[in-house]
């Protein structure tokens, strides 16, 4: 499903290489936690799967296809087999939970029937199904990670890649999130997880690949989160932040075996599941293999943790995917008037008029007549979809295009089609719907 021969990774102008030498593969349906320090190479494993990037030597395979071999202009396509949830939500703060679904398949030219039965069904599965006509900031932190969620699987994605989805959420809503994510593993999805929290890794007791340095030094099937390697961080104590530890002052975890567990036992007592499944796993009749796993397993904070090593002086903070921006559930300005029955093409093309147009909410919601956010565009105004954009709704919000280029943005500056990885910075769409999608890079 996935495979990694002899991949390094060298981002340009570092010395080190953030992979070195990664030789891994991971099974269809397999649920496979990442862990390491910060600054690991956990995040770059997971852009290399997206063909975000691309190694410097080495070969990747997913699904079967050889990454190298998938050219731009299909890359897209590629990404439609994939999901990517992110630490932080990234909804669109203006648009309904069922419109942050249902954009996702607006944007591949999904049909206006698919998407009335698509949305409201994962909606449904993540719990939400009586919130699909909230706004984000009306919604807990656990409800935005759920919105993301089904955002990442309305399209039944056979990979499920997740970048620390629970970093932001207390244990009880996290294990909510895991149990949900169990479920999407139960369904078929293959789920592969970066993650710092050792009490949802230890509680889970699937494959946990271990980095450090950039190298594999663990790789085991029903593993825990403790290694020499790692410091702990007590649950709900820092939960906001990632622990900040120097790779090169951790201690290699060659011999995770022999350490002893720091954890205490959890507490039966707390294993109620907030995320109880009422509804069914998603049938994802594009991965084959039943589902591998005991139905969803209780996910609850291990009782309080004693914290151990924590190293101090922390260095510069890798670049997660998460602050890279990504494709599958990137956040991306709303597209500007968009004609009804909405659609790539229709999108792709106001999006790519290069003028101020008025922000336009095209998606039918059943209960809730189709209208027109009615922004009018201010140029250079920002539409805030950055990371912290979720719950920040109450704020006008408004197109930013055509607008300056930041240091640290770049991606305001591009297109929505180009944003979503559809059609390559400054390619003009053609008029032929499904072939507007090009090159990304
Ligand atoms: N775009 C980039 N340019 C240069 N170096 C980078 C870039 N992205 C990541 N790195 C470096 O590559 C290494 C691995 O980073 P990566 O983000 O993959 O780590 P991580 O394990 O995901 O960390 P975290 O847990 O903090 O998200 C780090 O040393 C980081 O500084």
């Amino acid at each position: 499903m996935i495979r990694f021969d002899s991949i390094t990774k060298k981002y340009p102008g570092t010395t080190r290489p953030a992979l070195d030498d990664i030789n891994v593969e991971v099974l269809r349906g397999e649920f496979v936690f990442l862990v390491g320090a910060s600054g690991s190479g956990k995040s770059t494993c997971l852009r290399l799967i997206l063909k975000e990037d691309k190694p410097t030597s080495g070969r990747i395979h997913v699904l079967g296809q050889d990454l190298r071999s998938i050219s731009n202009r299909k890359v897209p396509y590629f990404r439609r087999n994939l999901g990517v949830v992110f630490q932080d939500f990234r909804l669109l703060p203006n648009k309904s939970v069922f419109e942050n679904v249902a954009f996702s398949l607006q944007v591949i030219g999904k049909s206006r029937g698919f998407i009335q039965e698509a949305v409201p069904d994962t909606l449904k599965m993540v719990g939400l199904a009586e919130k699909a006509l909230r706004l984000p900031h009306e919604l807990s932190g656990g409800e935005q990670q759920r919105v993301a969620i089904a955002r990442a699987i309305v399209n039944k994605p056979q990979v499920l890649l997740a970048d620390e989805p629970t970093g932001n959420l207390d244990p009880t809503t996290s294990a909510g999130i895991m149990a949900l994510l169990e479920r999407i593993n139960a369904g078929g999805t293959t789920v592969v997880m970066a993650t710092h929290e050792a009490g949802i890794v230890d509680k889970m007791q699937r494959r946990v690949i271990e980095l450090s340095g950039g190298k594999i030094v663990r790789d085991e099937r029903q593993g825990g989160y403790a290694t020499a390697g790692i410091p702990i961080i007590p649950l709900g104590a820092g939960l906001h932040r990632k622990p900040a530890v120097d790779p090169q002052r951790t201690v290699s975890a060659l011999a995770p075996s022999v350490l002893p567990s720091v954890f205490a036992p959890a507490n039966p007592a707390n294993q109620a599941n907030p995320m109880a499944p009422a509804t069914p796993a998603l049938t994802h009749p594009s991965a084959p293999v039943p589902a591998p796993l005991a139905p969803a397993a209780v996910v609850v904070p291990a009782a309080p943790i004693t914290p151990v090593v924590i190293v101090p002086d922390a260095p510069a903070r890798a670049v997660s995917l998460a602050e890279t921006g990504a494709v599958a559930a990137a956040p991306v300005t709303p597209p500007a008037s968009v004609p009804q029955p909405f659609g790539e093409q229709a999108m792709a093309i106001a999006a790519d008029s290069g003028m101020p147009l008025p922000l336009t909410s095209a998606v039918f919601v059943p209960g809730r007549e189709p209208q027109a956010d009615a922004h009018e565009t201010t140029p250079g105004t920002g539409a805030d979809d950055s990371p912290t954009a979720a719950g920040a709704a109450e704020q006008p919000t408004y197109m930013t295009r055509p607008m300056a280029p930041t240091q640290d943005d770049v991606l305001d500056q591009l297109t929505l089609a180009e944003r979503l990885g559809l059609r390559a910075p400054g390619e003009k769409p053609d008029q032929t719907g499904e072939q507007n999608v090009g090159p990304t890079r």
